[in-house]
Protein backbone atom coordinates (compact mmCIF):
# COMPACT_ATOMS: atom_id res chain seq x y z
CA UNK A 1 0.00 0.00 0.00
CA UNK A 2 1.05 3.53 -0.68
CA UNK A 3 -1.23 6.39 0.91
CA UNK A 4 -2.17 8.77 -1.33
CA UNK A 5 -5.65 10.35 0.16
CA UNK A 6 -7.62 12.56 -1.84
CA UNK A 7 -5.58 11.56 -4.98
CA UNK A 8 -2.52 13.17 -3.95
CA UNK A 9 -0.02 14.75 -6.74
CA UNK A 10 2.62 13.02 -7.37
CA UNK A 11 5.97 15.44 -6.56
CA UNK A 12 8.88 14.78 -9.18
CA UNK A 13 11.20 16.85 -7.46
CA UNK A 14 13.03 15.84 -4.06
CA UNK A 15 11.90 17.44 -0.80
CA UNK A 16 15.05 18.08 0.69
CA UNK A 17 15.48 16.32 4.01
CA UNK A 18 15.97 18.07 6.71
CA UNK A 19 13.50 16.91 8.78
CA UNK A 20 15.88 15.64 11.22
CA UNK A 21 17.63 16.80 14.18
CA UNK A 22 21.43 16.85 14.55
CA UNK A 23 22.60 13.91 17.44
CA UNK A 24 23.42 17.08 20.07
CA UNK A 25 19.84 18.63 19.92
CA UNK A 26 17.93 17.77 23.16
CA UNK A 27 14.79 19.83 24.03
CA UNK A 28 13.11 19.23 28.01
CA UNK A 29 12.11 15.52 27.65
CA UNK A 30 12.45 15.11 23.63
CA UNK A 31 15.31 13.23 22.36
CA UNK A 32 15.71 13.96 19.00
CA UNK A 33 18.44 12.63 17.66
CA UNK A 34 17.21 10.59 14.70
CA UNK A 35 16.15 11.36 11.23
CA UNK A 36 13.88 10.98 8.48
CA UNK A 37 13.47 12.54 5.24
CA UNK A 38 11.46 12.88 2.72
CA UNK A 39 13.40 11.32 -0.50
CA UNK A 40 13.06 11.19 -4.09
CA UNK A 41 10.62 8.47 -4.75
CA UNK A 42 8.10 9.39 -1.77
CA UNK A 43 9.85 7.34 0.56
CA UNK A 44 10.58 8.52 4.04
CA UNK A 45 13.57 7.41 4.95
CA UNK A 46 14.25 6.35 8.58
CA UNK A 47 17.58 6.77 9.26
CA UNK A 48 17.60 6.30 13.45
CA UNK A 49 17.49 3.29 15.85
CA UNK A 50 15.25 1.53 17.32
CA UNK A 51 14.46 -0.10 20.72
CA UNK A 52 12.85 -3.29 21.85
CA UNK A 53 9.93 -3.44 24.62
CA UNK A 54 7.01 -5.20 25.48
CA UNK A 55 3.57 -5.98 23.52
CA UNK A 56 0.28 -5.78 23.55
CA UNK A 57 -2.62 -8.14 23.33
CA UNK A 58 -6.19 -8.07 22.11
CA UNK A 59 -9.37 -7.47 24.78
CA UNK A 60 -11.17 -10.41 23.78
CA UNK A 61 -14.70 -9.03 25.44
CA UNK A 62 -17.09 -8.05 23.55
CA UNK A 63 -20.33 -10.20 24.03
CA UNK A 64 -22.86 -7.45 22.77
CA UNK A 65 -20.95 -6.60 18.81
CA UNK A 66 -23.72 -6.02 16.20
CA UNK A 67 -23.20 -7.67 13.25
CA UNK A 68 -23.64 -4.73 10.71
CA UNK A 69 -19.88 -5.20 8.90
CA UNK A 70 -21.03 -8.89 7.93
CA UNK A 71 -20.96 -10.40 4.58
CA UNK A 72 -24.12 -10.49 2.84
CA UNK A 73 -23.49 -13.91 1.06
CA UNK A 74 -25.36 -15.35 -1.39
CA UNK A 75 -24.92 -18.69 -3.46
CA UNK A 76 -23.14 -18.52 -6.56
CA UNK A 77 -25.49 -21.56 -8.00
CA UNK A 78 -27.45 -18.27 -9.21
CA UNK A 79 -30.70 -19.62 -7.66
CA UNK A 80 -31.31 -16.54 -6.07
CA UNK A 81 -31.00 -17.69 -2.83
CA UNK A 82 -32.01 -15.17 0.27
CA UNK A 83 -28.69 -12.99 1.48
CA UNK A 84 -27.68 -14.17 4.95
CA UNK A 85 -25.85 -12.26 7.72
CA UNK A 86 -22.80 -14.42 8.94
CA UNK A 87 -23.02 -14.28 12.77
CA UNK A 88 -21.14 -12.67 15.06
CA UNK A 89 -19.82 -16.30 16.72
CA UNK A 90 -18.67 -18.52 14.77
CA UNK A 91 -17.60 -22.24 15.50
CA UNK A 92 -14.04 -23.52 15.34
CA UNK A 93 -13.24 -26.76 13.81
CA UNK A 94 -13.38 -28.26 17.45
CA UNK A 95 -17.18 -26.90 17.77
CA UNK A 96 -16.15 -24.00 20.38
CA UNK A 97 -17.44 -20.51 20.22
CA UNK A 98 -15.65 -17.94 18.63
CA UNK A 99 -15.86 -14.71 18.64
CA UNK A 100 -15.45 -12.77 15.52
CA UNK A 101 -13.00 -10.26 14.38
CA UNK A 102 -16.22 -7.55 14.12
CA UNK A 103 -16.81 -8.31 17.31
CA UNK A 104 -12.75 -7.86 18.62
CA UNK A 105 -13.31 -4.21 16.87
CA UNK A 106 -16.04 -3.21 18.44
CA UNK A 107 -14.46 -3.78 21.95
CA UNK A 108 -11.54 -1.57 21.02
CA UNK A 109 -14.61 0.75 18.92
CA UNK A 110 -16.91 0.70 22.67
CA UNK A 111 -13.24 1.35 24.02
CA UNK A 112 -12.31 4.43 22.00
CA UNK A 113 -15.92 5.71 22.69
CA UNK A 114 -15.67 5.35 26.31
CA UNK A 115 -12.21 7.29 26.59
CA UNK A 116 -13.78 10.44 24.51
CA UNK A 117 -17.15 10.84 25.61
CA UNK A 118 -16.78 13.79 28.10
CA UNK A 119 -14.17 15.73 26.10
CA UNK A 120 -16.05 15.60 22.62
CA UNK A 121 -19.04 17.19 23.80
CA UNK A 122 -17.77 19.40 26.10
CA UNK A 123 -19.41 22.90 25.28
CA UNK A 124 -15.84 23.72 23.97
CA UNK A 125 -15.54 21.07 21.75
CA UNK A 126 -12.28 19.86 22.57
CA UNK A 127 -10.88 21.37 25.58
CA UNK A 128 -7.34 21.85 24.01
CA UNK A 129 -4.68 22.14 26.28
CA UNK A 130 -2.25 24.96 26.43
CA UNK A 131 1.40 24.44 24.97
CA UNK A 132 3.82 24.56 27.90
CA UNK A 133 6.48 26.51 26.25
CA UNK A 134 9.90 26.30 27.50
CA UNK A 135 12.46 28.45 26.06
CA UNK A 136 13.30 27.45 22.76
CA UNK A 137 10.67 24.57 22.30
CA UNK A 138 7.52 26.81 20.99
CA UNK A 139 9.68 27.12 17.49
CA UNK A 140 10.25 23.52 17.92
CA UNK A 141 7.11 22.06 18.08
CA UNK A 142 5.95 24.47 15.49
CA UNK A 143 8.57 23.14 13.43
CA UNK A 144 7.85 19.68 13.90
CA UNK A 145 4.02 20.43 12.91
CA UNK A 146 5.15 22.20 10.07
CA UNK A 147 7.07 19.97 8.92
CA UNK A 148 4.17 17.39 9.10
CA UNK A 149 2.09 19.71 7.49
CA UNK A 150 4.98 19.67 4.53
CA UNK A 151 4.98 15.81 4.34
CA UNK A 152 0.92 16.22 4.10
CA UNK A 153 1.38 18.46 1.38
CA UNK A 154 3.48 16.44 -0.53
CA UNK A 155 2.22 12.92 -0.12
CA UNK A 156 -1.80 13.96 -0.35
CA UNK A 157 -2.28 17.29 -1.76
CA UNK A 158 -5.74 17.60 -1.98
CA UNK A 159 -5.86 16.29 1.67
CA UNK A 160 -4.03 18.93 3.28
CA UNK A 161 -5.91 21.57 1.38
CA UNK A 162 -9.04 20.03 2.99
CA UNK A 163 -7.35 19.87 6.65
CA UNK A 164 -6.88 23.82 5.80
CA UNK A 165 -10.48 24.38 6.84
CA UNK A 166 -10.10 22.73 10.14
CA UNK A 167 -9.35 24.70 13.12
CA UNK A 168 -5.58 25.45 13.33
CA UNK A 169 -5.36 22.55 16.58
CA UNK A 170 -6.69 19.97 15.05
CA UNK A 171 -5.23 20.41 11.52
CA UNK A 172 -1.32 19.88 13.03
CA UNK A 173 -3.00 17.10 14.80
CA UNK A 174 -4.24 15.77 12.06
CA UNK A 175 -0.81 16.15 10.28
CA UNK A 176 0.98 14.73 13.07
CA UNK A 177 -0.84 11.39 12.84
CA UNK A 178 -0.94 10.90 9.31
CA UNK A 179 2.80 11.29 9.31
CA UNK A 180 2.93 8.87 12.30
CA UNK A 181 1.00 5.94 9.63
CA UNK A 182 2.52 7.14 6.83
CA UNK A 183 5.58 6.10 8.53
CA UNK A 184 4.05 2.76 9.75
CA UNK A 185 3.16 1.67 6.35
CA UNK A 186 6.36 2.70 4.81
CA UNK A 187 7.73 0.42 6.74
CA UNK A 188 6.28 -2.59 5.19
CA UNK A 189 5.82 -0.44 2.15
CA UNK A 190 8.39 1.45 1.39
CA UNK A 191 11.86 0.71 -0.25
CA UNK A 192 13.59 -0.54 3.28
CA UNK A 193 10.40 -2.97 3.11
CA UNK A 194 12.32 -6.26 2.37
CA UNK A 195 14.66 -5.31 5.60
CA UNK A 196 12.33 -5.09 8.12
CA UNK A 197 11.52 -8.04 10.18
CA UNK A 198 9.17 -8.61 13.09
CA UNK A 199 11.82 -6.93 15.59
CA UNK A 200 11.42 -3.82 13.72
CA UNK A 201 8.27 -3.35 14.61
CA UNK A 202 8.46 -4.08 18.10
CA UNK A 203 10.83 -1.26 18.15
CA UNK A 204 8.43 0.65 16.42
CA UNK A 205 5.91 -0.26 18.69
CA UNK A 206 8.62 0.74 21.54
CA UNK A 207 9.06 4.15 20.08
CA UNK A 208 5.41 4.62 19.73
CA UNK A 209 4.97 4.08 23.88
CA UNK A 210 7.95 6.48 24.15
CA UNK A 211 5.80 8.33 22.00
CA UNK A 212 2.66 8.42 24.62
CA UNK A 213 4.68 8.84 27.48
CA UNK A 214 5.93 12.49 26.24
CA UNK A 215 9.50 10.76 25.48
CA UNK A 216 9.44 11.52 21.36
CA UNK A 217 12.44 10.33 19.53
CA UNK A 218 12.61 12.59 17.04
CA UNK A 219 10.70 16.02 15.52
CA UNK A 220 7.66 14.15 13.59
CA UNK A 221 7.18 11.97 16.36
CA UNK A 222 7.33 15.05 18.81
CA UNK A 223 4.40 16.37 16.82
CA UNK A 224 2.36 13.79 17.78
CA UNK A 225 3.20 13.38 21.53
CA UNK A 226 1.94 16.91 22.33
CA UNK A 227 -1.05 15.87 19.71
CA UNK A 228 -1.33 13.04 22.21
CA UNK A 229 -1.09 15.09 25.51
CA UNK A 230 -3.77 17.61 23.94
CA UNK A 231 -6.60 15.56 22.55
CA UNK A 232 -7.98 12.13 23.83
CA UNK A 233 -6.46 9.85 21.46
CA UNK A 234 -5.57 6.80 22.10
CA UNK A 235 -2.33 4.24 22.11
CA UNK A 236 -4.73 1.07 21.15
CA UNK A 237 -5.62 1.83 17.09
CA UNK A 238 -1.62 2.86 16.88
CA UNK A 239 -0.67 -0.31 18.34
CA UNK A 240 -3.05 -2.39 16.13
CA UNK A 241 -1.77 -0.51 13.13
CA UNK A 242 1.61 -2.06 13.44
CA UNK A 243 -0.15 -5.49 14.55
CA UNK A 244 -1.47 -5.16 10.79
CA UNK A 245 1.92 -4.18 9.10
CA UNK A 246 3.20 -7.46 11.32
CA UNK A 247 0.75 -9.39 9.78
CA UNK A 248 1.63 -8.21 6.30
CA UNK A 249 5.05 -9.16 7.24
CA UNK A 250 3.87 -13.29 6.99
CA UNK A 251 0.58 -13.68 6.04
CA UNK A 252 -0.37 -13.29 2.15
CA UNK A 253 -3.26 -15.14 1.85
CA UNK A 254 -7.41 -14.58 3.80
CA UNK A 255 -9.27 -17.97 4.43
CA UNK A 256 -11.73 -15.92 5.02
CA UNK A 257 -13.81 -12.51 4.89
CA UNK A 258 -13.76 -12.37 8.60
CA UNK A 259 -9.64 -12.69 8.59
CA UNK A 260 -10.01 -9.89 5.90
CA UNK A 261 -11.69 -7.52 7.72
CA UNK A 262 -9.61 -7.64 11.03
CA UNK A 263 -6.54 -7.05 8.53
CA UNK A 264 -8.74 -4.19 7.35
CA UNK A 265 -9.00 -2.72 10.42
CA UNK A 266 -5.79 -2.84 11.56
CA UNK A 267 -4.43 -1.16 8.61
CA UNK A 268 -7.29 1.13 8.22
CA UNK A 269 -9.71 1.10 10.46
CA UNK A 270 -7.55 2.49 13.09
CA UNK A 271 -7.11 5.22 11.04
CA UNK A 272 -10.42 6.14 12.01
CA UNK A 273 -10.62 5.76 15.40
CA UNK A 274 -7.26 7.77 15.42
CA UNK A 275 -9.18 10.27 13.47
CA UNK A 276 -12.04 10.97 15.48
CA UNK A 277 -10.71 11.92 18.88
CA UNK A 278 -9.30 15.05 16.56
CA UNK A 279 -11.87 15.82 14.54
CA UNK A 280 -14.58 16.14 16.99
CA UNK A 281 -18.03 15.37 16.97
CA UNK A 282 -20.55 18.24 16.53
CA UNK A 283 -22.08 19.50 19.69
CA UNK A 284 -25.71 19.34 18.74
CA UNK A 285 -25.01 15.52 16.94
CA UNK A 286 -27.72 13.41 18.98
CA UNK A 287 -25.72 10.37 17.78
CA UNK A 288 -24.43 8.22 20.31
CA UNK A 289 -20.10 8.73 20.46
CA UNK A 290 -19.70 4.90 19.79
CA UNK A 291 -21.77 5.43 16.45
CA UNK A 292 -20.13 8.09 14.95
CA UNK A 293 -17.21 5.70 16.12
CA UNK A 294 -18.13 3.00 13.89
CA UNK A 295 -18.75 5.02 11.23
CA UNK A 296 -14.98 5.83 11.63
CA UNK A 297 -14.55 2.21 11.27
CA UNK A 298 -16.41 1.67 8.40
CA UNK A 299 -14.85 4.36 6.26
CA UNK A 300 -11.33 2.83 6.55
CA UNK A 301 -12.87 -0.58 6.14
CA UNK A 302 -14.60 0.87 2.91
CA UNK A 303 -11.48 2.68 2.06
CA UNK A 304 -9.01 -0.28 2.52
CA UNK A 305 -11.21 -2.81 0.70
CA UNK A 306 -11.81 -0.21 -2.35
CA UNK A 307 -7.76 -0.35 -2.42
CA UNK A 308 -7.57 -3.88 -2.28
CA UNK A 309 -9.81 -4.53 -5.28
CA UNK A 310 -8.05 -1.86 -7.08
CA UNK A 311 -4.99 -3.38 -6.95
CA UNK A 312 -5.83 -7.26 -7.65
CA UNK A 313 -3.27 -7.55 -10.30
CA UNK A 314 -0.72 -5.37 -8.82
CA UNK A 315 -0.88 -7.43 -5.38
CA UNK A 316 -0.99 -10.53 -7.69
CA UNK A 317 2.26 -9.65 -8.72
CA UNK A 318 3.87 -9.32 -5.43
CA UNK A 319 2.22 -13.05 -4.40
CA UNK A 320 -0.39 -11.55 -2.45
CA UNK A 321 -4.30 -11.94 -2.53
CA UNK A 322 -6.17 -9.78 -0.08
CA UNK A 323 -9.55 -11.32 -1.13
CA UNK A 324 -11.70 -14.04 1.00
CA UNK A 325 -10.58 -17.59 -0.35
CA UNK A 326 -13.74 -19.01 0.89
CA UNK A 327 -15.41 -16.72 -1.36
CA UNK A 328 -13.14 -17.42 -4.52
CA UNK A 329 -13.61 -20.97 -4.18
CA UNK A 330 -17.23 -20.15 -4.06
CA UNK A 331 -17.66 -18.37 -6.84
CA UNK A 332 -15.37 -21.15 -8.59
CA UNK A 333 -12.55 -19.33 -8.81
CA UNK A 334 -8.84 -20.31 -7.51
CA UNK A 335 -5.52 -18.14 -7.00
CA UNK A 336 -4.19 -20.01 -10.05
CA UNK A 337 -7.57 -17.55 -12.00
CA UNK A 338 -5.57 -14.42 -9.80
CA UNK A 339 -2.19 -14.74 -11.24
CA UNK A 340 -3.46 -15.61 -14.74
CA UNK A 341 -5.61 -12.46 -14.86
CA UNK A 342 -8.41 -13.20 -17.02
CA UNK A 343 -11.57 -11.83 -16.30
CA UNK A 344 -14.36 -14.18 -17.31
CA UNK A 345 -17.80 -14.30 -16.06
CA UNK A 346 -16.98 -15.99 -12.62
CA UNK A 347 -14.36 -13.25 -11.84
CA UNK A 348 -17.07 -10.10 -12.86
CA UNK A 349 -19.55 -12.12 -10.27
CA UNK A 350 -17.21 -12.61 -7.55
CA UNK A 351 -16.21 -8.68 -8.28
CA UNK A 352 -20.08 -7.70 -8.18
CA UNK A 353 -20.28 -9.06 -4.78
CA UNK A 354 -16.46 -7.55 -3.26
CA UNK A 355 -18.09 -4.36 -4.72
CA UNK A 356 -21.09 -4.41 -2.83
CA UNK A 357 -19.93 -5.39 0.17
CA UNK A 358 -17.68 -2.32 -0.03
CA UNK A 359 -20.30 -0.27 -1.06
CA UNK A 360 -22.29 -1.04 2.14
CA UNK A 361 -19.38 -0.01 4.26
CA UNK A 362 -19.37 3.43 2.66
CA UNK A 363 -23.02 3.64 3.23
CA UNK A 364 -22.65 2.75 6.75
CA UNK A 365 -19.91 5.32 6.86
CA UNK A 366 -22.03 8.39 5.54
CA UNK A 367 -23.65 7.94 8.26
CA UNK A 368 -21.34 9.33 10.88
CA UNK A 369 -19.60 12.18 8.73
CA UNK A 370 -22.57 14.31 9.39
CA UNK A 371 -22.07 14.01 12.96
CA UNK A 372 -18.50 15.66 13.01
CA UNK A 373 -17.93 18.80 14.11
CA UNK A 374 -18.52 21.30 11.05
CA UNK A 375 -15.05 22.04 10.05
CA UNK A 376 -13.81 18.22 10.14
CA UNK A 377 -16.76 17.30 7.60
CA UNK A 378 -15.95 19.00 4.01
CA UNK A 379 -11.99 16.59 4.16
CA UNK A 380 -14.19 13.36 5.36
CA UNK A 381 -17.10 13.73 2.80
CA UNK A 382 -14.36 14.56 -0.18
CA UNK A 383 -12.06 11.69 0.89
CA UNK A 384 -14.83 9.27 0.78
CA UNK A 385 -16.57 10.37 -2.47
CA UNK A 386 -13.32 10.12 -4.02
CA UNK A 387 -12.30 7.11 -2.84
CA UNK A 388 -15.68 5.71 -3.19
CA UNK A 389 -15.78 6.39 -7.09
CA UNK A 390 -12.82 4.09 -7.19
CA UNK A 391 -15.09 1.11 -7.75
CA UNK A 392 -17.41 2.66 -9.83
CA UNK A 393 -14.11 2.95 -11.77
CA UNK A 394 -13.60 -0.67 -11.64
CA UNK A 395 -16.81 -1.19 -12.88
CA UNK A 396 -16.33 1.43 -16.12
CA UNK A 397 -13.10 -1.41 -16.40
CA UNK A 398 -15.18 -4.25 -16.82
CA UNK A 399 -13.71 -5.54 -13.54
CA UNK A 400 -10.37 -5.74 -15.11
CA UNK A 401 -8.41 -5.09 -11.90
CA UNK A 402 -5.27 -7.38 -13.09
CA UNK A 403 -3.91 -5.11 -15.79
CA UNK A 404 -6.34 -1.82 -15.34
CA UNK A 405 -5.63 0.49 -12.31
CA UNK A 406 -8.94 2.28 -11.58
CA UNK A 407 -8.75 6.03 -10.84
CA UNK A 408 -10.99 9.23 -11.06
CA UNK A 409 -9.98 11.67 -13.25
CA UNK A 410 -8.70 14.90 -12.09
CA UNK A 411 -12.23 16.85 -13.77
CA UNK A 412 -14.34 14.23 -11.89
CA UNK A 413 -12.15 14.79 -8.73
CA UNK A 414 -12.22 18.28 -8.78
CA UNK A 415 -15.84 17.97 -9.19
CA UNK A 416 -15.98 16.07 -6.40
CA UNK A 417 -15.06 18.73 -4.26
CA UNK A 418 -17.94 21.06 -3.94
CA UNK A 419 -20.05 18.10 -3.82
CA UNK A 420 -18.41 16.89 -0.55
CA UNK A 421 -18.33 20.76 0.33
CA UNK A 422 -22.26 20.96 -0.12
CA UNK A 423 -22.40 17.59 2.19
CA UNK A 424 -20.78 18.98 4.61
CA UNK A 425 -23.16 21.63 5.18
CA UNK A 426 -25.70 19.40 6.23
CA UNK A 427 -25.81 19.63 10.02
CA UNK A 428 -26.37 16.81 11.97
CA UNK A 429 -30.11 15.88 11.71
CA UNK A 430 -32.19 16.37 15.34
CA UNK A 431 -34.83 13.83 14.36
CA UNK A 432 -34.71 10.34 15.89
CA UNK A 433 -33.15 7.64 13.61
CA UNK A 434 -31.17 4.49 14.50
CA UNK A 435 -28.20 5.98 14.69
CA UNK A 436 -29.56 8.85 17.30
CA UNK A 437 -29.34 7.89 20.65
CA UNK A 438 -32.60 7.12 22.79
C1 LIG B 1 -9.83 13.48 6.60
C2 LIG B 1 -9.10 12.21 6.63
C3 LIG B 1 -9.28 11.30 5.49
C4 LIG B 1 -8.31 11.97 7.69
C5 LIG B 1 -7.44 10.82 7.88
C6 LIG B 1 -6.04 11.28 7.89
C7 LIG B 1 -5.06 10.21 8.21
C8 LIG B 1 -4.57 10.16 9.58
C9 LIG B 1 -4.63 9.39 7.22
C10 LIG B 1 -3.60 8.31 7.40
C11 LIG B 1 -3.63 7.42 6.21
C12 LIG B 1 -2.46 6.46 6.21
C13 LIG B 1 -1.12 6.99 5.84
C14 LIG B 1 -2.66 5.17 6.54
C15 LIG B 1 -1.61 4.11 6.55
C16 LIG B 1 -2.20 2.75 6.20
C17 LIG B 1 -2.78 2.78 4.79
C18 LIG B 1 -1.83 2.81 3.66
C19 LIG B 1 -4.12 2.81 4.60
C20 LIG B 1 -4.76 2.99 3.28
C21 LIG B 1 -5.05 4.23 2.75
C22 LIG B 1 -4.88 4.56 1.35
O1 LIG B 1 -3.95 3.64 0.77
P1 LIG B 1 -3.07 3.90 -0.51
O2 LIG B 1 -2.11 4.95 -0.29
O3 LIG B 1 -2.54 2.62 -0.98
O4 LIG B 1 -4.06 4.46 -1.53
P2 LIG B 1 -3.67 5.14 -2.84
O5 LIG B 1 -2.86 4.16 -3.57
O6 LIG B 1 -2.87 6.31 -2.60
O7 LIG B 1 -5.00 5.48 -3.43
C23 LIG B 1 -6.09 3.41 3.17
C24 LIG B 1 -6.87 2.73 2.13
C25 LIG B 1 -6.90 3.67 4.38
C26 LIG B 1 -6.98 5.11 4.87
C27 LIG B 1 -8.07 5.21 5.89
C28 LIG B 1 -8.70 6.35 6.15
C29 LIG B 1 -8.36 7.58 5.42
C30 LIG B 1 -9.78 6.34 7.21
C31 LIG B 1 -10.56 7.60 7.16
C32 LIG B 1 -11.57 7.69 8.27
C33 LIG B 1 -11.79 8.81 8.94
C34 LIG B 1 -11.00 10.01 8.74
C35 LIG B 1 -12.90 8.84 9.96
C36 LIG B 1 -13.99 9.79 9.53
C37 LIG B 1 -15.09 9.81 10.49
C38 LIG B 1 -16.34 9.37 10.27
C39 LIG B 1 -17.33 9.49 11.36
C40 LIG B 1 -16.80 8.77 8.99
Amino acid sequence: MSVALFGAVYPTSEVSSGIGFPESVRDGNWNLDSSWSISRGRNLIYNGRFRKDRKYSWNLSCPNAGSRYSWFGESNSGSGRKLSVVSSMVASPAGEMMLTSEQKVYDVVLKQAALVKRQLRSNDNLEVKPDIVLPGSRSLLSEAYDRCGEVCAEYAKTFYLGTMLMTPERRRAIWAIYVWCRRTDELVDGPNASHITPDALDRWEARLEDVFRGRPFDMLDAALSDTVSKFPVDIQPFIDMIEGMRMDLWKSRYKNFDELYLYCYYVAGTVGLMSVPVMGIAPESQATTESVYNAALALGIANQLTNILRDVGEDARRGRIYLPQDELVQAGLSDDDIFAGKVTDKWRNFMKKQITRARKFFDDAEKGVTQLSSASRWPVWASLLLYRQILDEIEVNDYNNFTRRAYVSKPKKILSLPIAYAKSLVPPSRTSSPFVKA
